[in-house]
């Protein structure tokens, strides 16, 4: 399995030239190109162009793109459908997702309108249906239509559609995040968390990433480029971290613990799984390191 640092991922709005523009030099590991709510009704044909020409366009380096276009249920979706299912874009992420059969709907149409091999779907998770339906939507990512291999927490939406406040510590949130991080890894998918308004607050911001890490995210969605640098340090992995999993791994490799689940290092137990953890650990900062 491939593994790719998905520690930053920054919405754009799909009307702004500049901001895709200076997209293709900034510091994140995947680009959202926003058809949807970034978006003023008025814009919207405007951006899609503009967004299917940049995603042609390319030069985003080792950036992963998604474009995330209008729900079907808008007068715009069916034309981003059509249109952006074949433009080469890493991801379609498909907004406010409620439930699988939808979700597998949208999976079957993109293919017919000629989603190119590459491409795979993701999900916004942002509904309150969506939260009581979280299982059985991370689990149609075995449905060969959907190609369904991450999720992005909206909480913007979210807070809209429950009254639920965005307040520090998420308290009122933080069973509906876990609840889609476990359906997330249950069924092998990304997932990353959604995005911090207060742009002026940086202290806020890095405690949020740092919370979302402990949590299990992949990574934080971002608004401006001055979160990148702040995200990319709380999810990259510390160097002591690696140093000790380097440790571990190399224990487990020695030949009198060839027969062993679990051994005392240092004055801590560790077992396989401790090790099988490490290479994970290792394998992203390697693959950090490699963009550097
Ligand atoms: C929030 C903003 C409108 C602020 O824009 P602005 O006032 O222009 O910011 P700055 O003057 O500080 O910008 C400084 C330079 O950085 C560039 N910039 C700003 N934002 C971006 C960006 N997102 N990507 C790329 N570049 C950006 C500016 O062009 C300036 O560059 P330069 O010309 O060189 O000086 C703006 O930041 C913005 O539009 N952010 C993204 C908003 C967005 O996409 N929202 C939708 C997703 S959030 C959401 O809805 C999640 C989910 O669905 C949910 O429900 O929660
Ligand atoms: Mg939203």
């Amino acid at each position: 399995m491939t593994i790719r640092p998905r520690r930053s991922a920054l919405y754009m709005p799909g009307s702004n030239a500049r901001a895709i523009e200076k997209a293709r030099t900034l510091a994140a590991d995947i680009v959202i190109l926003d058809l949807e709510d970034a978006v003023a009704p008025d814009a919207k044909e405007m951006a899609r162009g503009q967004v299917a020409a940049a995603v042609r366009q390319g030069g985003f380096g080792p950036r992963e793109i998604m474009v995330r276009i209008n729900g079907l249920d808008t007068p715009w979706g069916a034309t981003d459908l059509a249109e952006l299912a074949g433009c080469g874009a890493d991801v379609i992420l498909l907004p406010k997702v409620s439930d699988a059969a939808s979700l597998i709907a949208t999976g079957e149409a993109l293919a017919k309108a000629g989603m190119a091999d590459n491409t795979r779907i993701w999900a916004m998770m942002e509904t309150p249906l969506a939260m009581l339906n979280a299982g059985s939507i991370a689990a149609a990512a075995s449905h060969p239509a959907t190609r369904l291999s991450g999720f992005v927490m909206g909480t913007n939406d979210l807070a809209k559609e429950t009254g639920a406040r965005i307040v520090p510590g998420r308290a009122p949130m933080n069973a509906w995040l876990m609840t889609c991080l476990a359906a997330a890894r249950a069924h092998g998918l990304a997932i990353l968390d959604g995005v911090w308004n207060e742009i002026a607050d940086e202290a806020g911001f890095v405690r949020e990433c740092q919370e979302a890490r402990d949590m299990g995210f992949d990574g934080k969605t971002l608004i401006h480029p001055n979160q990148i640098a702040p995200c990319n340090a709380a999810f990259s992995p510390a160097d002591k971290d690696v140093a000790w999993a380097r440790i571990i791994i190399a224990a487990f490799e020695q030949p009198e613990n060839a027969t062993k689940g679990a051994i005392q290092i240092e004055g801590r137990m560790v077992e396989r799984l401790h090790a099988d953890m490490g290479k994970r650990l290792v394998a992203i900062a390697d693959a950090i390191a490699a963009r550097a």
